[in-house]
């Protein structure tokens, strides 16, 4: 007879690599169930993009195969977000996890990097709100391929939907071709519109596309939403750097963690193989480390990025495969992880609590 107690005991050996403590104790084995010698359970990850996911299952599976009498080992995934706390308490609306994608300048990919990001962990399964807050040029419809909202009904706006994001953009509120100058409290009542009026639902990560710039537009749309963390994108040369530096500075300023850097347009690959590192290299990284945030990945400069974005597919659909692709892929993953661990340490490292 193999007993629960042993199956556990074996578990809380095996370490979440994240958040360095063990599966029992984060509460992430559920369902344990054993018959003769075949033993089933869940695992309950803390995101549905975990990019340790592999890593987590062979340990488990070996822990367990390693109690006398165990012959068969079945483990299901599922995933629970947890609650950062911070958003939920200060927003009206039901979001986990907030997030602002930020850059020092314009130009530099800042809302390519917020779509795919947000589609990609549409893809992994989790629920996602994509909020356009670019006042200088919300071009988030146009990326996510929607011009429109639904028609209302009710007392709350229905955001629009595409690709399993809801999406809510400044532009839908700008007459086509209307430029408009806004101002402070201008500002502050659109956001609040846009967390208290939309109907969003029930939202694991909401990404929040900022304008480009580190000006009072900026700072002040970071002061109104209770982020989670923030995010820098930038591209690889010293020039660009220094803008994003000071990106960074605003978040810290603002205290918001910093949830990572991103390089983009990092490399081109030619036809033949080679590489060319048209606006330099590894810049992403330098930064990272100068401020002591985590570095989440690099994406090349691909005409197919630029395609998806015109066309309104954003690449991590269109060419999944491709190198970009798969590196917005991994950085959504990364992105993820580094939300669970923010979350873990102001939750105070407790286990996971299954409330929505
Ligand atoms: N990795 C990439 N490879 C090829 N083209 C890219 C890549 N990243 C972004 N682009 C293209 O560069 C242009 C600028 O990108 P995007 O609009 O995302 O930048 P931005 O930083 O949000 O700009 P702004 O802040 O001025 O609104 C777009 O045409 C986009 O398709």
């Amino acid at each position: 007879m193999i007993s629960k107690e042993a199956v556990l005991a074996a578990l809380s050996k095996v370490e979440e690599p994240e958040l360095h403590q063990d599966l029992v104790s984060l509460n992430m084995v559920q369902n344990l169930q054993i018959e003769d010698g075949k033993v089933n359970f869940d695992i309950v990850l803390t995101t549905p993009a975990c990019p340790l996911k592999g890593k987590i299952e062979a340990e488990a599976r070996q822990a367990v195969l390693s109690v006398p009498g165990v012959k068969e080992v079945n483990i299901r995934f599922d995933a629970y977000v947890r609650n950062d706390g911070h958003a939920r308490g200060l927003m009206e609306i039901p979001v986990k996890n907030a997030v602002a994608v930020a850059s020092g300048k314009g130009g530099v990919g800042k809302t390519t990097v917020a779509v795919n990001l947000a589609v990609a962990l549409a893809q992994s399964g989790a629920r996602i709100g994509l909020l356009d807050a670019d006042i200088y040029g919300p071009n988030v419809p146009r990326m996510m391929g929607v011009d429109r909202l639904p028609p209302i009904q009710g007392e709350k706006i229905k955001p629009a939907e595409a690709y399993g994001v809801k999406v809510m953009s400044i532009g839908f509120l700008v007459p086509p071709g209307k430029a408009l100058i806004w101002r402070g409290p201008m500002l502050h009542s659109a956001i609040r519109q846009f967390l208290g009026d939309v109907d969003w639902g029930l939202l694991d990560y909401l990404i929040i596309d900022l304008p480009p710039g580190t000006g009072d537009a900026q700072l002040s749309l970071a002061q109104s939403m209770p982020l989670s963390g923030g995010v820098i994108v930038t591209l690889p040369q010293a020039v660009s750097l220094e803008d994003a530096s000071r990106g960074i500075q605003m978040f810290e300023q603002l205290n918001v963690p910093i949830l990572g850097v991103i390089e983009n347009m990092s490399y081109l690959q030619m036809p033949d193989g080679t590489v060319v590192d048209v606006f330099g290299r590894g810049g992403g990284e330098i930064l990272a480390k100068q401020h002591q945030a985590p570095f989440l990945g690099v994406i090349p400069l691909e005409p197919a990025v630029r395609v998806g974005g015109d066309e309104g597919k954003p690449i991590v659909l269109s060419q999944p495969e491709s190198a970009a692709g798969k590196a917005l892929r991994q950085i959504a993953e990364h992105l993820a992880a580094q939300l669970s661990i923010a979350a873990f340490k102001r939750q105070g490292g407790v286990k996971i609590e299954m409330v929505e």
